[in-house]
């Protein structure tokens, strides 16, 4: 099995939280795509969607589903997205795609965060795939300084500007042993926009998709 049809059958899985009449928010990424296109089939049974990125937006209306601006659709009972690296304890690493912003912004107000992801993402300790942060850009350089103090290697994501006009620092190296303490400290850097650690609001369900099925973690 891929790891791609590991993503499917669990944007698959993800499906069964989908509920009449919803308004739904849905997050960026090949996973998330996946689940884009599964809720294509069943488009007749939601209200629309809010999407946490341009890309995603133009995938739900290339199907003919409605997609609302966040401002109008009010709290949202569940968001779906992938994620880059995931605990036990459903804490994330998010933003491989850049989209980490938005994502928070509709995770933020949704009442129910279903993370979609294939079993390779599950991790003991986050930090192995470098962190992204979403930064102002006059503030690339002090936020880069920062972060070499707590112990990360700065690289800035060459030729990416993020839907909100900003740029991306991807942080290696970084070991996250207290993912809640590292979000809020991150986030306290002047220029941070959000870093992707999604730990202060984990992700509610985590739905895995591997070799031997899918299994959910809550
Ligand atoms: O910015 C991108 C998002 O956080 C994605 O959810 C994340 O990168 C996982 O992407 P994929 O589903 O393609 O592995």
């Amino acid at each position: 099995m891929s790891q791609d049809a590991m993503k499917k059958a669990a944007a698959e899985a993800a499906l069964a939280f989908v509920e009449p009449g919803m308004i739904i928010g849905i997050g960026t990424g090949s996973t998330a795509n996946h689940f884009i296109d599964l809720l294509a089939g069943i488009k007749g049974k939601i209200d629309a969607t809010v999407a946490s990125s341009i890309a995603s937006a133009e995938r739900l209306k290339s199907h003919g589903i409605r997609v609302l601006d966040l401002n109008e659709a009010g709290q949202l009972s569940l968001y779906v997205d992938g994620a880059d690296e995931s605990t036990e304890h459903l804490h994330l690493v998010k933003g491989g795609g850049g989209a980490l912003t938005r994502e928070k912004i509709v995770a933020g107000a949704s009442d129910k965060f279903v993370c979609i992801a294939d079993d390779s993402k599950l991790v003991r300790t986050l930090g192995k795939f470098p962190l992204p942060i979403e930064v102002i850009p006059m503030a690339r350089a002090l936020v880069a300084r920062e972060m070499v103090k707590m112990g990360g290697n700065p690289v800035l994501r060459q030729g990416f500007t993020t839907d909100n006009g900003n740029v991306i620092l991807d942080i290696h190296n970084l070991t996250i042993m207290n993912p809640v303490e590292m979000e809020d400290r991150i986030n306290r850097i002047p220029g941070v926009v959000t870093n992707g650690l999604f730990a202060i609001r984990p992700a509610d369900v985590l739905i895995l998709g591997g070799v031997g099925g899918v299994q959910t973690l809550i």
